[in-house]
């Protein structure tokens, strides 16, 4: 089987990026996480571009134990020679010599002839070879480079000594099928080219980088140029976590090996994600958040039965603890159970689909549900299950800065009946809980009212509990809403409810108002 080197370039192509900048430490954590991940080399930097860049690719070169290192560098001898100063104490030192190929750049960029970009290419190949273990050479916009040219400059920089070439695709222009075409025809008419290793490098301004690298892969490249989370100058360049598992979920289809410890790239991608400020998207493939999550209820109900139904990689494989069944308004009553059970509830069918239809109701209005939301509809439920005496069904509460607050309930009686009362209160919560005693018919005590947030978020679910006294028994009461006075009603009738139900030959007479 083939093996793939992977480049990564997250350090040097990466911090292209507009308004990315990483001080000397965050580049030295994100080159050690690079290293831990496994992957063969590092670019560090453009050594000649500044004195941070120098020094950072001068102590990684230094501090990493196990990739290569290596810098940028243009064809200019000073260039090279503050390259050798960065990474000369490396275990094997390494240059990325670059040079534009294509027509566009070599006229209105670099303003030279073709015959000088091979001369200055070859110069310096063998001026870095006298001193560099690896030298690699790129042809920048080799994709949009003339195949003749390419092949005749390939020739004369692999006779010149380089180790490995570089066919980019800087502008991010081309498609699989023709890089597929091109690395193919390199490998069978540039003279030499069996004995140097032959490198992709795409941008992602079509949106095809990642494509277009494991096409590359397939036309015969041998080394793939990425970065983590795909950033990079402009759209950004290939991402590495996508290429690596691409290559390691599709091997039947690559043939191709890898050294890279998969498991590290959660890690790598929530580091670099953290250093560079990059939020991952979380429909990412591979590290983004909801890479291994599932919210409707056919794709759950399939993982629940066999994983393999909606997951063709598995989180453990890249450094993920597990999937997750997001439960939302999409869900569906396997999910909910498996849920429940999760949470220690193991109640019969007809409670769980009670629960269920409440669970539904909440999704509907609610974002993101949480564990403890489903907590609290599974204890919520279990109350008012207890007893249906008096049941709430609707509350309005008028409150302002100059009005006095009035509640008005309507609620269903112990008899069946409707009833609506109203009273006022100094405070909103106040107004509902002089309207409730209206309608009990006798005087609530309240001993103690606490109110949390189950949740978190704008739409967080409100929890009240509250210790009322009622016909000289004391209760609790508990009520979870929106609203933080429905919550705060449903907590007091919940608490009367459970009086009644508790001393069922005491009920006080329902009041005269039913
Ligand atoms: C495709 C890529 O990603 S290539 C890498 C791009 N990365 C960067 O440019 C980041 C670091 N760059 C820098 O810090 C600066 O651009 C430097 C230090 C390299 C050069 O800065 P300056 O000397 O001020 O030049 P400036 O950036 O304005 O222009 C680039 C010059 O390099 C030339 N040049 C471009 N590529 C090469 C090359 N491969 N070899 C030699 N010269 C080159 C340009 O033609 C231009 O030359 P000119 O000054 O004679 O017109
Ligand atoms: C320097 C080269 C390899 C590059 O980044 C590009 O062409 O995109
Ligand atoms: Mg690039």
């Amino acid at each position: 089987m083939r093996r793939i080197d992977f480049f990564d370039t997250t350090l040097r192509d990466g911090e292209q990026q507009p308004g990315l900048n990483l001080n000397r430490d965050e580049k030295l954590k994100i080159a050690k996480q690079l290293d831990r991940l496994g992957v063969d080399i590092i670019e560090a930097g453009f050594p000649a571009s500044n004195d941070g860049d120098f020094h950072s690719v001068q102590q990684i070169a230094n501090a990493v134990k196990n990739s290569s290192v290596t810098g940028l560098s243009r064809l200019a001898k000073s260039d090279i020679d503050t390259a050798w100063e960065a990474l000369k104490d490396s275990p094997i030192p390494r240059i990325h010599l670059f040079i534009a190929t294509s027509a566009v750049h070599m006229d209105h960029k670099l303003m030279m002839t073709p015959e000088e970009v091979i001369r200055d290419s070859v110069e310096a190949v063998r001026y870095a070879k006298e001193r560099f273990s690896v030298v690699q050479w790129s042809a920048e916009d080799a994709c949009r480079t003339d195949w003749a040219f390419l092949t005749k400059i390939m020739e004369e920089v692999i006779k010149a000594g380089v180790d490995v070439i570089n066919l980019p695709d800087t502008v991010g222009y081309t498609t699989p099928q023709e890089i597929r075409a091109m690395f193919k025809y390199v490998k069978e008419n540039v003279k030499g080219a069996e004995d140097i290793t032959l490198s992709t490098h795409c941008h992602d301004d079509l949106g095809m980088a990642v494509a277009n690298s494991l096409a590359a892969v397939e036309g015969g490249a041998d080394q793939v140029e990425c970065t983590i989370n795909g950033i990079g100058e402009r759209a950004g360049n290939a991402s590495l976590e996508e290429i690596a598992v691409a290559l390691h979920i599709r091997q039947d289809h690559y043939e191709a090996k890898q050294s890279l410890s998969l498991q590290e790239i959660k890690r790598t991608s929530s580091l670099v994600s953290k250093l560079t400020g990059n939020v991952v998207p979380g429909n990412k493939a591979i590290v983004g958040s909801n890479a291994f999550a599932h919210e409707a209820g056919i794709h759950q109900d399939g993982v629940l039965k066999e994983s393999t139904t909606y997951e063709i990689i598995t989180p453990e494989l890249v450094g993920v603890d597990t999937n997750k069944l997001v439960l939302g308004k999409l869900s569906g009553k396997h999910a909910f159970k498996n849920k429940v059970l999760e949470l220690g509830f193991d109640p019969p069918e007809d409670e769980l689909k009670r629960v269920f239809k409440s669970f539904k109701q909440l999704a509907n209005k609610k974002k993101d549900i949480s564990d403890d939301d489903i907590f609290a509809l599974l204890v919520a439920d279990k109350f008012e299950e207890e007893t249906k005496a008096y049941e709430m069904l609707a509350l309005q509460v008028n409150v302002g800065t100059h009005n006095i607050p009035t509640a008005t309930i309507t609620m269903k009686m112990p008899d069946g009946q409707e009833t609506r009362e109203a009273a006022t209160g100094s405070g909103s919560v106040e107004a509902v809980y002089n309207t409730l005693e209206r309608i009990v018919g006798s005087p609530i005590q309240l001993d103690d009212y606490r109110i949390q947030s189950v949740s978190s978020g704008e739409d967080a679910l409100a929890e009240v509990v509250v210790h009322v006294t009622y016909a000289g028994q004391t209760s609790i009461g508990r009520g979870t809403a929106h609203d933080v006075l429905e919550a705060s009603a449903h907590a007091y009738v919940n608490a009367v409810n459970r009086i009644l139900a508790e001393a069922p030959s005491e009920q006080p007479e329902p009041s005269l108002h039913s």
